[in-house]
């Protein structure tokens, strides 16, 4: 059965056995075999928190060690949202240290996620803005489900803030520096056909669907020879991770400065108030 390796937390993450309910397609029982899914689950929108941060670091650190586990599927298990991104609530009135800490928990799950041994693929089953696209944007590969409402994108503009460079560099590497440019600047959010067109995701695919077919693509990734996979992923990210590496503190320091400004505190309450007042 399955096993929870972290419990009652925010993230669940288990050695994969589906519903009776879905499809299996082609897999076999060898197939899904050390396959874990890491469900976020942070309602309402799946904010990602520091809490949820750390949490996600320590579930990701726990498969990796775990030689038992070659892939994991990154879903939601919020309907209808895959994340909101970053909590905007830690970044707005906090103290410095505080700001630092979220911070290097950004940059750390980014570094786990980007240069991961194991197998990622991102089941989008939601809407995915900011921190949310930045999370699938790290995985191998990414499925999204086809609904008008699951918009992706780096966003950060519309907010009245910037992508940091590395958030940047991921987005080049996917989508390539003339898209990535475009949708950084007008803070483009991609409604799932258009993100397909532009290579944000690599397939679109009806909701029912989304998590069998990232299976059927974990079926594949996991054929290939770890050592001869794990190396070549490195051999593409390792110089993007590692212009963060050289030069965490230096960002983190960025990062203090920036959001400390009066103008961008500004910016993230009236983003936060208009949210809010959205529902009254
Ligand atoms: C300073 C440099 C940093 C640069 C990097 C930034 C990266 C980021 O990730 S910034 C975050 C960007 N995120 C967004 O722009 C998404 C904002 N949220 C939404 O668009 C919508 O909430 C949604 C489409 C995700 C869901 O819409 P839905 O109608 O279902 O729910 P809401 O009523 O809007 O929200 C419910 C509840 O949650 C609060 N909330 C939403 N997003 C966030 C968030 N990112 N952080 C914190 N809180 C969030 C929202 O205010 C509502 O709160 P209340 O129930 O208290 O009203």
């Amino acid at each position: 059965m399955a096993q929870d390796l972290v419990d009652g937390l925010l993230i669940k993450a288990r050695s994969h056995l589906p519903p009776p309910s879905e499809p299996l397609g082609k897999l076999s029982k060898r197939d899904r075999k050390g396959v874990a899914v890491i469900k976020l689950k942070n309602p309402p929108v799946n904010s990602l928190s520091l809490e949820v941060l750390t949490e996600f670091v320590i579930s990701l650190e726990k498969l990796e060690n775990d030689k038992t586990f070659r892939g994991v599927i990154v879903t939601s298990d919020c309907p209808g949202i895959f994340s909101a991104g970053l909590d905007l609530t830690e970044m707005c009135g906090k103290s410095q240290a505080h700001y630092a800490e979220f911070w290097r928990a950004v940059q750390e799950l980014w570094l786990r996620l980007y240069l991961s041994n194991l197998v990622l693929i991102a089941a989008i089953n939601g809407v995915s803005p900011a921190g949310g696209c930045l999370i699938s944007l790290t995985c191998d590969y990414r499925v999204l489900a086809d609904n008008p409402k699951y918009n992706i994108g780096l966003n950060e503009t519309l907010l009245g803030v910037v992508a940091p460079s590395w958030f940047k560099d991921t987005l080049v590497n996917t989508v390539g520096h003339r898209t990535a440019e475009r949708a950084l600047q007008l803070g483009l959010l991609f409604p799932p056909a258009e993100a397909l067109r532009v290579g944000m995701v690599d397939q679109v695919v009806p909701e029912d669907q989304v998590h069998s077919t990232a299976l059927s693509v974990m079926a594949q990734w996991l054929a290939v020879p770890d050592h001869a996979r794990q190396l070549t992923k490195s051999l593409m990210r390792k110089p993007t991770a590692d212009r963060l590496v050289k030069q965490r503190d230096a960002d983190i320091q960025y990062f203090l400065q920036f959001v400390s400004r009066d103008s961008i505190q500004k910016s993230l309450r009236m983003y936060l108030d208009k949210l809010r007042q959205k529902k009254g």
